[in-house]
């Protein structure tokens, strides 16, 4: 449902992506990688916000992303900010609401967006791009500024959408979606470096991780 193949993407001498060929089909899976090991422009790429150097890239039509910096009507409340979105994609009522609750989103409902915390700001956000119900949804750093028990519900949220759509989960949290993904792929340099269904991870993707980025963690002895 989202594939690229041979993806290549350079910045004035940085390459941000290096031939990357991946598919992802229903289900929800994670992208992990180091700062600055591509995942974003991948993301980007994904959603058409960046032209590829080289390589091409499938993705249905109708396409949701969630960014790593929420992007919202900062002077409309939440509940403008939904109906400006649920106008334009033509979503009704009803799963409207139902976003509200799944993201808790109601105590905040009539406050400003530029008001929000950091966490609702982000939910905010997730709903946006649900409103129109994609057939695939990116979400980018979605955990970034949410307390535990939400980015628990948050990952709820995702892994339910994923039993019949794509979620692409782009993350440095893999504990928290241990038990919800489906595939781990990990980026390093713009390329990739490992690809793994859940089944091949008795430990879990965050050993996995671990494991593939050993060469790149500090060993500073008893010394800074
Ligand atoms: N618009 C841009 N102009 C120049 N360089 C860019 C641009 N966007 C990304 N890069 C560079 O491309 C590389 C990959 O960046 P990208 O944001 O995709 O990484 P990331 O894996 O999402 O990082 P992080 O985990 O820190 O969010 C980095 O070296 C970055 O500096």
């Amino acid at each position: 449902m989202l594939e690229a193949n041979g993806v290549t993407k350079t910045y004035d001498g940085t390459t941000a992506l290096d031939d990357v060929s991946v598919s992802f089909g229903e289900g929800l899976h994670c992208v992990a990688g180091p700062n600055g090991s591509g995942k974003t422009t991948l993301m980007r790429v994904f959603a058409g916000l960046t032209r590829p150097d080289t390589g091409t890239v499938s993705t249905p039509e109708s396409f949701g992303y969630a960014f790593q910096v929420p992007n919202v009507y900062p002077d409309l409340t939440v509940d403008e900010n939904l109906d400006v979105f649920a106008s334009l994609v033509g979503a009704d009522d009803a799963w409207r609401e139902r976003l509200v609750e799944r993201l808790r989103l109601g105590p905040e409902r009539d406050r400003t967006a530029t008001d929000l915390s950091g966490g609702y700001r982000k939910k905010l956000d997730l709903a946006l791009a649900l409103l129109k119900r994609p057939d695939a949804l990116v979400l980018d750093e979605p955990l970034a500024d949410l307390d535990p028990a939400t980015s628990r519900r948050l990952v709820a949220v995702a892994t339910a959408y994923a039993e019949d759509h794509c979620v692409l989960a782009c993350t440095h949290n893999l504990d928290a979606f241990a038990d919800a993904y489906e595939t781990l792929t990990v980026l390093v340099d713009g390329a990739v470096r490992g690809e793994w269904a859940r089944e091949e991870l008795s430990d879990g993707p965050a050993s996995a991780y671990d494991g593939l980025l050993a060469d790149v963690q500090p060993n500073w002895g008893n010394g800074f």
